[in-house]
């Protein structure tokens, strides 16, 4: 599938997983960090060449147990890198598939709501549905969104001082305008914008210990999003991009960079709750749109559950194999 042009290679189901989760009783968490540790080379073979690209992102459907809990169905995200704790463009993909390929019972017309349980907590996503097939635009309602900081100062070495807002959206970004790094969200080649951000990451990583409310498993840094510094509300798009884990590059707008910024956005009183915005991607143009829908708390922090909708298509079915004497069967990555 992809989600305003970010991939989502969807496993629909992986025995390895569904074996662990039911030998052991996993959680998400647990089944996360399983996967990481012995089951790596399945997110390596799909995401890597020759199978993958640079840019290929993936999710691992989980029907049942512990790691399913009281939702309809879980889900492993999967990148270049590694596994993150939340994504909002496999969420909003993921919520067609839930209810094309028979995972919610008895669906309703005209929208089904779909409980995905992410690493990062239980989110609930809005489908269209004709009693056949599903259909578009998703929207999800995300974990609680919090301001994490604002304003921080980083010396990026070699480029000199920015100030940041981290914020959290089911996963943490450090968010900066374009232009505090002499760059353009909308005209600058790619490849600038993707070593500028990778800069500020790290730079972020080194300089700002993250918190998170429940388990430092969530308590890191997942990228850096350049955007056009237009925070304050206006009804024209605001662009972003976002380069997240491995200097990987989000065609879509990025779901839950979305909700951190909207979370960063009411907290400085730039957006009123229920007051949409559209957000563009820089790299594709592809479009979504998001909103504060309520105040919640989050552990100590003050925080919204976000609403983003945006638009998720599929691209096809495929099997792959790989071969024993193939020295190359669990894929390669360079740079
Ligand atoms: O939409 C999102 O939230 C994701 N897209 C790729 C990077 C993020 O996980």
């Amino acid at each position: 599938m992809h989600t305003g042009g970010e991939p989502l290679r969807v496993v629909p189901r992986l025995e390895a997983a569904e074996a662990a989760v039911a030998a052991a009783g996993l959680s998400l968490l647990e089944l996360r960090r399983h996967m990481a540790a012995a089951q790596d080379h399945v997110r390596r073979a799909l995401m890597h060449e020759p199978r993958g690209h640079r840019g290929m992102y993936g999710a691992l459907v989980v029907r049942g147990g512990a790691a399913v809990g009281d939702a309809d169905l879980a889900a492993l995200f999967l990148h270049g890198a590694g596994y993150s704790a939340m994504c909002g463009h496999a969420v909003l993909a993921l919520g067609r598939f839930a209810l094309d390929y028979g995972l919610v019972a008895a669906p309703r017309r005209p929208e089904t709501a779909v409980r995905l349980r992410c690493p990062c907590g239980v989110v609930t996503a809005f489908v269209p549905w004709d009693g056949h097939r599903s259909g578009n635009p998703v929207r999800f309602h995300s974990v609680p969104a919090f301001a994490a900081a604002t304003d921080v100062p980083i010396d990026v070495p070699g480029r000199g001082k920015v100030v940041v807002d981290i914020g959290y959206g089911g996963t943490f970004y450090a968010f900066l305008s374009a232009e505090q790094l002499g760059l353009d969200v909308c005209s600058s080649k790619t490849r600038d914008l993707v070593s500028a951000a990778s800069a500020v990451t790290e730079a972020v990583k080194k300089q700002f210990q993250l918190h998170h409310p429940e388990s430092e498993d969530l308590a890191f840094l997942y990228g850096t999003i350049l955007t056009d510094g237009r925070d304050a509300f206006s009804e024209e798009p605001t662009t972003n991009i976002c380069v997240f884990a491995d200097e990987q590059v989000d065609r879509c707008p990025t779901g839950s960079g979305v909700t951190a910024r909207i979370a960063l956005q009411y907290h400085k009183g730039l957006i009123q709750l229920n007051q949409s915005r559209t957000f563009r991607s820089s790299t594709t143009g592809s479009l979504f749109t998001g909103k504060a829908v309520k105040e919640t708390k989050f552990g100590d922090y003050n925080a919204v559950v976000v609403e983003v909708s945006g638009e998720a298509f599929y691209t096809g079915t495929a099997t792959f194999t790989m071969e024993e004497e193939d020295p190359l069967k669990y894929g390669f990555f360079f740079k």
